[in-house]
């Protein structure tokens, strides 16, 4: 039986990565999983079937599904289940994306005053999984600022755990008519690491979950080769007018920006994590063949959405360059890459709209500034601004 049995897990966001991969592993590893959404047609459908396909895209897997079961739903409007189900969980996720973890922190903040209320005693680790450094510590902070008595902070600080991690798979939207809207499509890769000096209670036992004593290490890793990679393949795509990833990977100039930009963050990596560079460069080659898989149908609008997120000071574009200077090694690709994100404008996407109308307002030099943390005639906010004027509207490679 499995050691999980009869425990309760509840994760936020029952998007791609919610219903892809958390929401898989967690049900494989025992749990019956509820996922708690704002979308009212993923909670109904859940509600109905509590069950979804889950499709793997490649060559190797081609055709290979497989269901998670005994799975629910419920909105994070209604206050009575965020309450219950907090009060029961023995773990809780999110995937909602960085800039939903405030909405989501009053959830639970309300959830932990009802059991704390109710005399739960056992403890709870909550693990964000989103793209961003430290996103449980940022959802513990959000947290804190809804609980106002001294026995609730009490409470969390003693009994609930906050493990930040890196996760990655690729999961794009997908559809397969026949399956309704919980199917979900994804690449076989998968890889969840969690820090473990974080957690709270007795060990977690779950299969896929990869726990370490140096997180910070594998999530730059992951954030400065994979999301740099992809974010910069998807800018570049963009403007040169390809809809998807493999698209965009398939002209050889951008692969080769997209490549050099990866090796440029995987010099300075190595240098701080003490990451062996041969194997460096053989993770370098896997992400580049995940980005090469035909299967996945990855929208580049997908992959570049929120551009102002990618461009902050400790993301993808910018964090990369700041590790490369530290070590005083080049990074002419990433700069390449920060510039086509400044030229992407999407109107779909509303921080495409803000970068775009901050620049019209400001000029360049000081929407660089604001955005990336690189002041106004400092060596880099100049290196982006000949590099932007450089790449002009249609992507001159
Ligand atoms: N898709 C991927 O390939 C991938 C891989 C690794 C990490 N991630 C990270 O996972 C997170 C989610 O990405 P995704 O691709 O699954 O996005 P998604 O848009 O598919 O899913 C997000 C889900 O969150 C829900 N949501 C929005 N506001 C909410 C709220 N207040 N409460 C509860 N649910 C809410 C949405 O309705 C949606 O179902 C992001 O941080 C992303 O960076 C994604
Ligand atoms: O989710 P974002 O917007 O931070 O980044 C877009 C993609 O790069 C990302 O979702 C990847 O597919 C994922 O990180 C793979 O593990």
């Amino acid at each position: 039986m499995s050691p999980n049995a009869g425990k309760k897990a509840l994760h936020f966001g029952a998007g791609n990565i919610g219903r892809g991969f958390i929401g898989d592993l967690l049900a494989n590893a025992g749990y019956e999983v509820t996922f708690a959404d704002v979308a009212e047609p993923l909670i109904t459908a859940l509600n109905k079937d509590h069950s979804y396909k889950i499709h793997i895209l490649d060559q190797e897997h081609k055709g290979k599904t497989d269901t998670v079961d005994h799975v629910s739903g419920i909105l994070t409007t209604n206050e009575a289940d965020v309450k219950k189900i907090i009060t029961e969980a023995s773990i809780i996720t999110t995937a909602v994306g960085p800039n939903v973890l405030p909405k989501v922190a009053i959830n639970i903040a309300t959830g932990l005053k009802a059991r704390r209320a109710a005399g739960v005693t056992s403890e709870l680790n909550i693990i964000a999984c989103e793209n961003r450094t430290g996103a449980s510590s940022l959802l513990h902070d959000e947290v804190l600022k809804h609980l106002t008595s001294e026995e609730d902070k009490k409470y969390v600080a003693e009994k609930i755990g906050f493990p930040n991690c890196a996760v990655d798979r690729i999961v794009p939207p997908f559809s397969e008519e026949s399956e309704g809207i919980l199917a979900v499509g994804v690449e076989n890769f998968h890889e969840w690491i969690v820090d473990e000096t974080a957690l709270k209670g007795p060990k977690l036992n779950i299969p896929g979950m990869q726990l370490t004593d140096n997180l910070i290490a594998f999530v730059q890793r992951k954030l400065f080769t994979l999301n740099t990679g992809h974010a910069i393949c998807a800018y570049l795509g963009f403007l040169k007018g390809y809809s998807t990833v493999d698209e965009a990977l398939g002209d050889k100039r951008i692969e080769e920006i997209v490549r050099g930009a990866m090796l440029e963050s995987g010099a300075a990596l190595c240098k701080k994590h003490g990451f062996d560079p041969k194997e460096h460069e053989k993770y370098i080659d896997k992400i580049q063949s995940r980005f090469h898989n035909p299967y996945i149908h990855d929208d580049v609008v997908r992959v570049g959405r929120e551009p102002m997120r990618k461009l902050a000071p400790d993301d993808r574009l910018i964090g990369p360059v700041k590790m490369a200077e530290e070590y005083g090694l080049k990074y002419d690709n990433l700069i390449k890459g920060i510039a086509a994100a400044l030229r992407y404008e999407n109107s779909d996407d509303s921080q495409s709209e803000d970068l775009k109308a901050l620049i019209k307002e400001k000029g360049l030099a000081k929407a660089v500034a604001e955005v990336t943390g690189f002041e106004e005639d400092t060596h880099e906010n100049r290196e982006i601004l000949s590099s932007y004027e450089a790449l002009g509207t249609k992507g001159h490679l």
